[in-house]
């Protein structure tokens, strides 16, 4: 018998981790409309734009604007990318490597102040010589984000794409203004799938069974500590395959949600979270009341339903000279209606 119901009603869900890409562009005209179909009405745009960040106040509203021309009903929450150079006026965008903060002490206390999320990447560069690699990069930074919180307790902090069982704890360790988003993937990768398969390939990339055991019983616990946060991630295939490095990301968009369900009725099936685990109370709050509330969102108007098996993942989604790949392309998954 399978684990989870064949349908679920449920509040819209809000995605607090998201990559567009530069708007207008044939990228975020691929993406954007795949937002609602998927069963989301409110996302948090992340400002990674090349081959310049956004960084202003300005920025951010023309992009929002931008993306609201590709789809007007979603609710595009914006960021701005915290670079050395947003403290100057404007160019030279050296994008830092934070390890310290204190360069950002005045813009973070204001933050602080003025109740604005921090959204931290958190993975300390790579370095042979510090025996940082990809499987550590999370882990060691978990001491920064602990000092971070000692200078700022009152500063709101979300760590993203949370990969890895140490920082799960960390999380869960910190007080409430200090929570984690999980992606869709993570929910199911390991570091075998992204080293057999570039579409696997992120950043912070899959990890250990045990650290997705983690992430898997931090969303059926989560108690608003962890939402969803895809990070969803679309690049043109010749950035994945061909010369040159394999650009970070998977593209979990269009059926983030029914992707979740997925990895919870595996989990299940392995034993790595209780028969018992998966509530409507469970989903609607990873997937839509707890990130809505952390960033004081009012509650989803509109309803959906997720029914299993009423949607096939496309073999891959082409537009304007590019192509991109989603993840488990050709699978069938959860279909979503909008009530
Ligand atoms: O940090 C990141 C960036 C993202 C992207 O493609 O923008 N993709 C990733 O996998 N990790």
């Amino acid at each position: 018998m399978a684990a989870l119901k064949n349908s679920y009603t449920l509040p819209a869900a809000a995605d607090m981790h998201v990559h567009l890409r530069n708007a207008p562009g044939p990228i975020a005209a691929l993406v954007t409309p795949t937002i609602r179909r998927a069963g989301i009405d409110t996302v948090f745009v992340m400002p990674n734009l090349a081959p310049r960040p956004v960084v202003s106040v300005a920025e951010a509203l023309d992009y929002k604007k931008a993306l609201q021309q590709l789809d007007p009903e979603v609710n595009y929450l914006m960021s701005l990318y915290l670079t050395r150079a947003s403290l100057r006026t404007h160019d030279q965008l050296a994008a830092v490597g934070v390890v310290s903060f204190e360069p950002f002490h005045e813009v973070l206390k204001t933050m602080e102040e003025e109740g604005i999320v921090l959204n931290l990447h958190g993975e300390v560069p790579s370095s042979a010589a510090d025996g940082v690699t990809v499987m550590n990069a999370e882990i060691r930074f978990l001491p920064v984000l602990k000092d971070l919180v000692g200078k700022y307790p009152k500063l709101k902090i979300v760590l993203e794409h949370c990969t890895s069982a140490d920082a799960v704890e960390a999380v869960r360790s910190l007080h409430d203004n200090v929570v984690g988003t999980i992606t869709a993937h993570h929910l199911s990768l390991l570091v075998d799938d992204w080293s057999a398969n570039v579409h696997h390939y992120c950043k912070p990339s899959a990890k250990s069974p045990e650290d997705r055991r983690a992430l898997l019983n931090a969303v059926v616990t989560s108690n608003g500590k962890f939402f969803l946060g895809t990070d969803s991630a679309p690049h043109d295939i010749t950035s994945k395959k061909g010369k040159g490095n394999t650009a970070a990301g998977v593209f979990t968009q269009p059926h983030a949600l029914g992707y979740v369900l997925t990895a919870l009725e595996e989990a299940i099936a392995r034993g790595d979270i209780p028969a018992d685990a998966v509530t409507d109370d469970v989903l609607a709050g990873f997937f839509s009341t707890y990130g809505r509330r952390f960033y004081g969102v009012a509650p989803a108007a509109r309803q959906i339903r997720l029914t299993r098996g009423g949607a096939r993942v496309a073999e891959s989604m082409s537009g304007d000279g590019v192509e991109v790949v989603p993840f488990h392309a050709g699978e069938e998954t959860w279909g979503v209606e909008w009530l």
